[in-house]
């Protein structure tokens, strides 16, 4: 049911990298532990390099080429928040030294994104290998088209993860990555203080209240780093993203109306009671995720640094 795309396997990189996993897991180890938000952060950048033509590294490339002056995917308004792309240009660089020329940045992120959910307790995912990188980043733009807007509701979110082949009980396994990390009080300021928004009514009011605490309505300007958690155990991936959004405790819109639409409502109840059957859908929806796109065969490039392009 969750065929590989042409050009990808699982033993790539026997004979040019054999030891890429070892060194993926090795470099980010001593990360994760000085800094517990890297897991979180490289998981959403997956999502984001993944949701913009393909997982091909194109958010890692820092200016674009056709227009030096205007901003390139990275600076699209959606990326707000991303972090972490720096550690897959060590890794890159470590592997240039092991095997030189050899491994996609687009590979790096996929890996970077599954020990992330590994190292959180989540499944140990086995993902096959064979990205090659773009030549070029998107625009802002298209950037800004091609990721979910923060305030998208269940019917969007089920189609845009249905255009990358999830089952309906994927596309809420795939949302479960909303067990790690934060949300900046930006993405929420519209649902908590938009009388407008009906979405707010439907919180518990003692959570709403402690949304409102730490995000107050007339933030100052140097105050707008401030964050929230997106479940109540935000360094593990665990199953309280789906009991903590049945409790009306969900941050965005979408952690919200999962468990009140007909179509994924029984889906969260189950995911909240049985955390196996979540990580075993979670496993193929990641699998999904990671085959968006992706350039195979002599389609894209082995980049020598990801932030650029020199080939
Ligand atoms: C409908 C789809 C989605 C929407 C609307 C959405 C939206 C968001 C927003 C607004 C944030 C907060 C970012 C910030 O303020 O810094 C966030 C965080 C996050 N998202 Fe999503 N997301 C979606 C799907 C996904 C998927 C598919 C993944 C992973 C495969 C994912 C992983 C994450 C993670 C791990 C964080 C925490 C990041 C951190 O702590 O730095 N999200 N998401
Ligand atoms: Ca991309």
């Amino acid at each position: 049911t969750n065929p590989v795309p042409k050009g990808l396997s699982y033993n790539f990189y026997d004979k040019t990298c054999p030891q890429l996993e070892d060194t993926v897991r090795a470099a980010l180890n001593p990360v994760f532990i000085t800094d517990p938000t890297t897991a979180p952060a490289l998981l959403r950048l997956m999502f984001h390099d993944c949701q913009v033509q393909g997982c091909d590294a194109s958010i890692l490339i820092d200016v674009s080429d056709s227009a030096p002056s205007k901003p390139s995917e990275l600076g699209a308004k959606k990326n707000f928040g991303i972090r972490k792309r720096e550690l897959i240009n060590q890794i890159k660089s470590r592997l240039e030294i092991e095997c030189p020329g050899q491994v996609s940045c687009a590979d790096i992120i996929v890996l970077a994104a599954r020990e992330s959910v590994a190292i959180s307790g989540g499944p140990r995912i086995k993902v096959p290998l064979g990205r090659r990188d773009s030549l070029s980043a998107s625009s802002s733009e298209v950037a800004d088209a091609s990721l979910p807007s923060s305030d998208i509701g269940v019917d969007d979110t089920l189609s845009l993860f249905a255009k990358l082949g999830m089952t309906t009980q994927e596309t809420v396994a795939i949302m479960g990555s909303h067990t790690l990390g934060i949300t900046h009080c930006l993405n929420i300021m519209d649902r908590l203080y938009m009388p407008s928004n009906a979405k707010a009514s439907s919180m518990d009011p003692r959570f709403e209240a402690l949304l409102k605490f730490s995000c107050p309505e007339f933030t100052p300007l140097s105050q707008n780093t401030s964050f929230v958690f997106n479940d109540p155990s935000t360094f593990i991936f665990d199953n309280l993203y789906y009991q903590n959004s049945l409790q009306r405790r969900g941050v965005l819109r979408i952690d919200a109306e999962l468990p009140l639409n007909i179509k994924t409502a029984g889906i969260v109840e189950h995911f909240a009671a049985n955390d196996d059957d979540f990580f075993q859908e979670f496993t193929s929806a990641f699998l999904k995720l990671s085959y968006a796109g992706v350039l195979t065969g002599n389609h894209g490039v082995i980049r020598s640094m990801c932030n650029f392009v020199d080939n």
